[in-house]
């Protein structure tokens, strides 16, 4: 029979599986599983995965503070405070490396740095 369940994202989903066969021990609380041999992967690939978020975090932070720097010392020394020519050729690398997603990303890479227009 069809359950539905919440998965992490919020968005409901289907699948077929029948509510006894619903993970519920710790390990499935943990990981959304009770297969050992499945939630120890689980365990081990989101330790890197939280170090990539803690890496992408501090790399955010590191180009935000440069982004600022050059617009502060750009507009110290009389110019403008954006130069759009740059802004496009970093949301066209960001397009070409990652597609619609990557415009999104490089969008709010420029508004970290430069703040909302
Ligand atoms: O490269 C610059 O000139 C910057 O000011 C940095 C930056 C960016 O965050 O990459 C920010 C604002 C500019 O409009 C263009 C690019």
């Amino acid at each position: 029979m069809m359950t539905d369940v919440v998965e992490s994202s919020g968005s409901p989903a289907r699948h077929d599986r029948p509510e006894d066969t619903n993970p519920t021990g710790a390990a499935a609380a943990r990981t959304g599983t009770d297969d050992s041999a499945a939630a120890e992967r689980i365990v081990a690939i989101r330790e890197r995965i939280d170090e990539i978020d803690r890496t992408i975090i501090a790399l955010w932070q590191e180009r935000a503070a440069l982004s600022q720097e050059v617009g502060a010392t750009r507009m110290a020394a009389g110019g403008t405070r954006l130069v759009l020519s740059r802004e496009r050729e970093i949301l066209e690398r960001f397009r070409q490396a990652l597609g619609a997603d990557g415009t999104q990303l490089a969008l709010l890479l420029l508004r970290a740095g430069r703040g909302p227009l």
